[in-house]
């Protein structure tokens, strides 16, 4: 622990160049954000029923008796869940590109895959063609999800790192508030609208490459790869100022310091790495079992489930689209003046009562016949709000924030690859069961995920410690090793200390 813990004051401001690397690079979360909201919409239009899936439209078309069941269907559930898939095989991938050749290089690849992927996918005659581009986006979204947050992290200056880190989920919201709006407009726009609505992911794929370009590599990438000049002359231009030495110094000591570990994979499955790996795999795995990608990916088949038009479910998901955005500012103010303990549990509270509710109204109130009363109708989405107002103020935002700053440096990447793939891979799997869970289990999947969000209040009450205020690199001294939970991990017996 001989590193310089002079951790917050260096010399630079936040300079134009800056914050236009932060905004391109950004593009990454709207890109993200695009594809998960567009999703949904695309899935209960008509003309893209009809051409691929003949026999949901004709269901849908006769709304009856199990009106559950009529978006059930395998591969309309891969339509959407396929991209998530392969953004999990790839983001390991991602992990080995971004440390050997660097954060620029791996934002390239995932604008270029994201590219190809979303034009392949709009100009699709077939079934397959679209799944095919939907494993290609996926492929950027895996290469930009590992690159992208640490990317931002890594260029701004140490004090503004939370705030940073959250940027990324805000532009995540943003991306799923356009697409809402999209295909609000592309509805009437027969027959091509949904073709419309899956090519205008071009659009953040191209500032994304475009950023790609222009942004600068960051100063750990290029000293991680002992380019320590170029990385001096990064830091001044970043900074603004030309004495950067003592954060340079810095972080050649923490570069040194996680260069003594050569298998970070291997560092993973030590005692002491125990901790922030439940940690950090829990927080994703968590944030995805409240169920916001049901609401995300589906807000509008699920508006179309209990008796709304396509016209008012598409309306009703913008409402949500901005909801989520607004209600993620809040943590950007709250995450370091409440802690995040205290946003997750509010949280918690929030959005069991908001689920347990939507739940109970459905089962009480849905008829046979498709129909909500009015008044129910518009309580649920109502309740809706809430449920995803309180998840964009703490589980949305600190499933990314936590796992980046629990793991020490020896782990850091490798630690962070395993949280976006838990991500992953509970999306996807949400993605590709939630239709079918619709189906078999009805309104009680509300209740489902209220049992969930039981159990994500007991993790924060007595297993997550909590980090605001603590500076990154003092993590296991300060937190860990006071934790009533975790302190056994950390055994002062030397021998164990060394992984013996
Ligand atoms: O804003 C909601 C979105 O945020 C995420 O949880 C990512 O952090 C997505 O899985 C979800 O769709």
């Amino acid at each position: 622990m001989g590193t310089t813990n002079k951790l917050d004051h260096f010399p630079g401001k936040i300079t134009p160049y800056v914050i236009t690397c932060w905004l391109l690079a950004a593009c990454g979360g709207l890109m993200f954000g695009y594809d998960i909201g567009i999703s949904g919409g695309v899935t209960g239009m008509d003309d893209f029923l009809k051409e691929f899936f003949p026999k949901v439209y004709q269901r849908k078309q006769h709304a009856h008796e199990n009106n559950y069941c009529k978006f059930d269907n395998q591969y309309l559930q891969l339509f959407t869940s396929s991209l998530y898939l392969s953004a999990l095989v790839s983001s390991f991938l991602a992990s080995k590109v971004c440390s050997l050749k660097g954060r620029k290089p791996t934002i390239l690849i995932s604008a270029v895959f994201f590219l190809v992927g979303s034009a392949f996918s709009a100009l699709s005659q077939r079934l397959w063609m679209v799944i095919i581009g939907r494993v290609f986006m996926g492929v950027g979204v895996g290469f930009g999800n590992e690159a992208v947050p640490l990317f931002l992290s890594e260029i701004a200056p140490m004090q503004h790192r939370g705030a940073v880190n959250i940027l990324f989920q805000l532009l995540v919201t943003v991306g799923i508030l356009t697409a809402n709006l999209v295909n609000f407009a592309t509805l009437r726009l027969h027959p091509i609208g949904w073709r419309i609505s899956l090519g205008l992911a071009i659009i953040p794929a191209v500032l994304l490459l475009i950023g790609g370009i222009i942004i600068t590599e960051t100063p750990t990438s290029l000293i991680e790869r002992d380019r320590i000049d170029e990385g001096r002359k990064v830091l001044r231009k970043i900074r603004g100022v030309d004495e950067v030495e003592a954060e340079l110094q810095q972080i050649r000591e923490a570069c040194d310091q996680a260069k003594l570990v050569k298998h970070p994979y291997k560092e993973l499955r030590k005692k002491q790495s125990v901790p922030p790996l439940v940690i950090g795999i829990l927080m994703q795995v968590f944030q995805q079992m409240t169920g916001i990608n049901a609401v995300m990916f589906y807000a509008p088949i699920l508006f179309q489930t209990v008796g709304f038009k396509s016209n008012g479910s598409l309306l009703s998901a913008v409402i949500i689209g901005l909801v989520n955005v607004f209600s993620t500012l809040v943590s950007v103010y709250g995450v370091d003046k409440f802690g995040r303990r205290i946003l997750l549990l509010q949280a918690c509270v929030q959005m069991f009562v908001s689920q347990t509710a939507i739940g109970i109204i459905l089962i009480l109130k849905l008829t046979d016949t498709n129909t909500l009363p009015k008044g129910a109708a518009v309580l649920v989405v109502i309740l809706t709000c809430l449920f995803v107002m309180s998840f964009a103020w703490s589980w949305g935002p600190l499933g990314w924030l936590i796992p980046s700053e629990t793991f020490p440096i020896e782990t850091r990447t490798a630690g962070f690859a395993f949280a976006v793939s838990s991500n992953m891979m509970f999306t996807f799997l949400i993605a590709q069961a939630f239709l079918s869970m619709l189906c078999h289990m009805r309104a009680y999947i509300f209740l489902f995920f209220s049992g969930w969000i039981v159990v994500m209040g007991f993790f924060v009450v007595f297993i997550l410690p909590e980090t605001k205020g603590v500076p990154i690199d003092a993590v296991a001294d300060r937190v860990w090793k006071k934790h009533p939970v975790w302190k056994r991990f950390f055994n002062e017996d030397p021998k164990q200390e060394n992984g013996a």
